[in-house]
């Protein structure tokens, strides 16, 4: 069974990330992590902190002369502004006083003052956070909810990656169908060795669509607003069998909804057609089954995106994912101050203007965890040897005709 999980805050030390039941064997070294949350750096929309977020990795289980030991991975990434936040962060109680960073952006300002934030923004965890933990200070919410959690998953994902490539070649690509108002030309689907999307900043392969993605961004920026987008992630060469009907909980499609739904700023999940197959008649809706000369099952289509019945049919995974715009928008929208029961304009700190294109590669290492999980619970053993054994053997065994 693989299970996972992160901590850690944004601005305070280092994320922590865990998974446990990764087989032994496995090749994985730094650098394979190192790239995965350089890529989630990349990209229009961003903020200025990843500018200078470094990311700094350190394995401290699991792996050893760049092999998996079948033992639980522990990973940490360091927060390249610990430093900067030390007092503020600090576990243990601070003189408020003592408390100065130099001022820049109005968050830094209100940090200098060790002003608790009581103007809670709409959109982000700040208010029902606050309510339901008995909070304060917003920044006791915020510091967790923040996507800062997702560097931790993305290094997760790298481990599920592994999983999925070396024992049976699947991979796993992304790309965004629209951002903004802007939708996607590309043709359908995105293979899984489109090598110009992590060149793109809106991981777009259309340079006119990219274009008009990037002046659109632009706009926004300029007026004070924030941007949303639809992601796709496809992942090729999932075997038949993962998932089942038998149970609601062992789905593959009910799974991978709500891992992909734990994104921060994701707010609708769809699997194949997914809304658009609703508005169709049902004879459009449905893959015809054929074989090919070597007798393999095909479909002429791939509406479910790979999926039915809560098992993987052999096609690609396609799942969409929508991300909406952030919440944190400059020209501030209306709230409470919870300290003077005053109206208000929400906080504003330093922020991004659209998460689309990290959510992204986000969406590709949480599909990932999901079919790895899936993988070893089909084809499991101890060691990545036994799994492709266990998959050559699963895959000779159907009989039929
Ligand atoms: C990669 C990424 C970066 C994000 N950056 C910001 C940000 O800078 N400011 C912000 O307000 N929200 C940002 N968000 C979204 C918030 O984390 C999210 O809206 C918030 O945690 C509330 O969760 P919900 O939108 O899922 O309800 C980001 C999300 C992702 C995936
Ligand atoms: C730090 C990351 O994203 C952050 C996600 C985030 C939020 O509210 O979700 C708010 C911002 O945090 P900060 O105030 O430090 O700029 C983003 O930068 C990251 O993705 O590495």
């Amino acid at each position: 069974m693989l299970r996972w999980l992160t901590a850690g805050e944004s601005h305070g030390p280092a994320l922590v990330g865990m998974i446990d039941g990764v087989p032994a064997g496995l090749k994985l070294q730094s650098k394979d992590f190192e790239a995965e949350l350089h890529r989630r750096r990349q990209g229009a929309g961003r903020g200025a902190r990843q500018a200078f977020e470094k990311d700094r990795l350190e394995i401290l289980g699991g792996i050893r002369h760049g092999v998996t030991t079948g033992a639980p991975i522990a990973l940490l990434i360091h927060n390249s502004e610990w430093p900067k936040w030390t007092d503020v962060m600090s576990a243990d109680p601070v003189d408020p006083q003592a408390l100065k960073i130099d001022a820049g952006t109005g968050d830094e300002r209100e940090i200098a003052r060790n002003r608790p934030l009581t103007r809670p923004r709409p959109g982000h965890a700040d208010l029902p956070g606050a309510i339901k933990y008995q909070q304060q200070d917003a920044r006791n919410i915020l510091e967790r909810a923040s996507a800062r959690e997702t560097a931790a998953r993305v290094a997760l994902g790298t481990v599920a990656k592994a999983i999925l490539e070396q024992s049976c070649g699947i991979k796993l690509v992304s790309h965004l169908r629209s951002l903004g108002a802007v939708t996607s030309q590309a043709a359908e689907p995105i293979p899984a060795d489109a090598p110009a999307l992590d060149a793109s900043p809106v991981r777009c392969l259309d340079p006119q669509t990219e274009a008009e993605m990037l002046a659109h961004l632009d706009e926004l920026k300029k007026a004070g607003d924030t941007c949303g987008g639809v992601v796709e992630t496809l992942a090729y060469g999932v075997p038949i069998g993962l998932g089942s009907h038998v149970q609601h909980d062992r789905r593959l499609d009910a799974a991978i909804a709500a891992e992909i739904m734990s994104i921060q700023a994701v707010k609708a999940v769809e699997i194949g057609d997914g809304m658009e197959a609703a508005r169709r008649p049902g004879s459009q809706a449905q893959d015809e089954i054929v074989r090919d000369a070597d007798g393999n099952w095909q479909r002429v289509s791939n509406h479910a995106g790979g999926i039915e019945g809560g098992i993987s049919n052999g096609q690609p995974i396609v799942v969409r994912a929508a991300v909406k715009p952030i919440s944190t928008v400059p020209k501030a929208l209306r709230s409470i101050d919870w300290a003077t029961g005053e109206e208000s304009r929400a906080n504003h700190q330093r922020s991004d203007v659209c998460a689309a294109v990290p959510a992204a590669v986000i969406c590709e290492s949480v599909l990932a965890l999901v079919l790895a999980g899936f993988l070893l619970e089909r084809a499991g053993g101890d060691t990545i040897s036994q799994i492709k054994a266990n998959l050559e053997r699963l895959n000779a065994g159907d009989d039929r005709a």
